[in-house]
């Protein structure tokens, strides 16, 4: 596999908060990556930054093959980096077929084709990211009328109708229901498996069930890396929890 995100060294000052300190990682085409760690720890910057929408201070971060560190967020949504947000950002007036297709216009390869063709392939490519979600008979309901997990799920659908290569994920389970919970499980284990997920996550069910590597983040830093089992076993991670780690 080659590797598709290359971050070294990223640091990010906010005034005299070091919120990410030195953070190194890869991550190959494919890999599944969770970010955890205490509330504050820099996660949501790591993801923020990859994403474009914070500026490091310091470090770099190339995406297949690219630096991109300097790059703006849009930039690097054409290159294929796609993300969720803590709070999911669907445009409420608008129904779940509506927005899928808005969000594919920037990325849409079929713009040489005469608009009713192209309206008709975006259709049709958003009904079946629906389906694929278990939105479909949510097609015409306006966004306001979902439910959160629907909503969430609806955002999961956005980010992937850009055809990324990369999805950041920050926090998708946050605030779900049970219920909403095993959707979210069975949408995220049904991706393509060449689309590679770098996930901010507290729901430790969710880690174990995506990632296939995890980073410990602890005031800005990489505390521990392994596997899921790994850092569930790992007496560092659990005193980070408890709060009794420097
Ligand atoms: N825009 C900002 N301005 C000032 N400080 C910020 C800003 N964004 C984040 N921080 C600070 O940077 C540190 C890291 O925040 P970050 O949101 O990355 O942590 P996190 O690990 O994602 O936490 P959580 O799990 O609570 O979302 C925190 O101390 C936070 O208060």
């Amino acid at each position: 596999m080659t590797d598709l995100l290359t971050i070294t060294g990223l640091r990010r000052d906010f005034g005299s908060l070091r919120a990410v300190d030195g953070f190194d990682l890869t991550l190959a085409e494919g890999d599944r990556h969770a970010l955890i760690g205490c509330n504050g720890a820099g996660k949501s910057t790591v993801l923020h930054m990859v994403a474009g929408a914070v500026r490091p201070t310091g470090g770099r971060i190339a995406f297949a093959g690219t630096d991109v560190t300097r790059k703006p967020a849009h930039r690097r949504s054409r290159l294929g980096i796609a993300r969720t947000f803590q709070t999911p950002a669907p445009l409420d007036s608008f129904t779940c077929l509506e927005n899928l297709t808005l969000a594919a216009r920037p990325h849409d390869a079929t713009s040489r084709w005469r608009p009713s063709r192209r309206r008709a392939a975006l259709a049709e490519r958003a009904t079946a990211q629906l389906a694929a979600l278990n939105l479909a008979d949510r097609a015409d309901t306006p966004a306001s009328a979902l439910s959160h997990g629907q909503r969430r799920l609806l955002e999961i659908a956005m980010a992937l109708m850009a055809g990324p290569r990369l999805l950041l994920l920050d926090e998708p389970a946050a605030g779900l229901t049970d219920a909403d919970m095993a959707r979210l499980l069975e949408c995220l284990g049904s991706l393509p498996a060449e689309l590679t997920v770098l996930l901010v996550e507290h729901h430790q069910d969710v880690v174990t069930a995506i990632a296939d590597t995890v980073t410990v983040l602890h005031n800005g830093r990489t505390l521990t890396s392994g596997t899921p089992a790994e850092i569930a076993a790992d007496p560092q991670v659990a005193e980070v929890y408890l709060g009794t780690a420097a």
